[in-house]
């Protein structure tokens, strides 16, 4: 399994008591697959996506990638998998205004350490993959808010990460290009060979997932196979 989650629960100061926002979760995402996640808001969907981020550590339970146990790590450990090992596609697409959507790329795997060149011919490649070749150039007030989360996903993708996490990629956009947005997810899944989590409120969404966890005050009801 490329990520496990085990027994996971995650608790907020809440007054002078804890609120569960996540109760003994366990999921497991093999690589290539898409888990859609859905539930009310204030289930702790987005909770479970930072867990699984490593940007918030559990009160207790295991996060482990490539079998990796990284909620053992370091913060600087965590943040250097992060870099690594995890794409992270929030909402709204948090680009850079004065950067191209080439260099939005660029940047992520020159931080990484590769080469201006290398980092130059796999951007245009993904930008390629998503549909975005021929506004390689442009900067983010030029492009609609479906390019947007379209330079935004081949950005989480960069650094080749075996765990993708996206919550609501589409809350701003009209259903059709949700629509697409969700299969280039698909697709780029399966392309990519990532262990992706999409967290979702939209019901039409989850005929692209390989399989679908309901959650409820914190608990993962079921976790099923979506037939084909
Ligand atoms: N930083 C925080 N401090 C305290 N409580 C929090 C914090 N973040 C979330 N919560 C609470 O934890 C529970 C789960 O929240 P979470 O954001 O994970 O739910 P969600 O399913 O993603 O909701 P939504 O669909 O509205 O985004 C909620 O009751 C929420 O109020």
């Amino acid at each position: 399994m490329t990520l496990h989650l085990t027994d996971v629960t995650l608790t907020y100061p809440d007054g002078d008591a804890r609120l569960t926002a996540l109760d003994h979760v366990t999921l497991d995402v093999p690589r290539g697959t898409l888990t859609a996640v859905v539930g009310p808001s204030g289930s702790g969907k987005s909770s479970l996506l930072a867990v699984a981020a490593t940007l918030i550590t559990p009160d207790s339970g295991t996060v482990t990638i490539d079998g990796t146990t990284v909620t053992d790590l370091s913060r600087n450990d965590q943040a250097a998998l992060r870099r690594r090992s995890i794409g992270i596609v929030f909402q709204q697409p948090n680009l850079l205004p004065a950067l191209t959507a080439a260099e939005q790329l660029q940047v992520m795997a020159v931080i990484d350490g590769r080469s201006p060149a290398a980092a130059r011919r796999r951007a245009v490649d993904l930008l390629d993959a998503v549909g975005m070749a021929a506004q390689a150039d442009r900067r983010p007030h030029q492009l609609s808010g479906g390019q947007r989360q379209r330079v935004n996903i081949a950005r989480a993708i960069m650094n080749a990460p075996t765990v993708l996490l996206i919550d609501e990629p589409t809350s701003a956009l009209d259903h059709e290009r949700g629509a697409t947005i969700i299969d280039l997810i698909a697709q780029l899944t399966h392309q990519q060979a990532t262990a992706t989590i999409l967290v979702t409120h939209d019901r039409t969404h989850l005929t692209a997932a390989d399989q679908i966890t309901e959650v409820r005050d914190g608990r993962l009801l079921a976790t099923t196979p979506v037939a084909r």
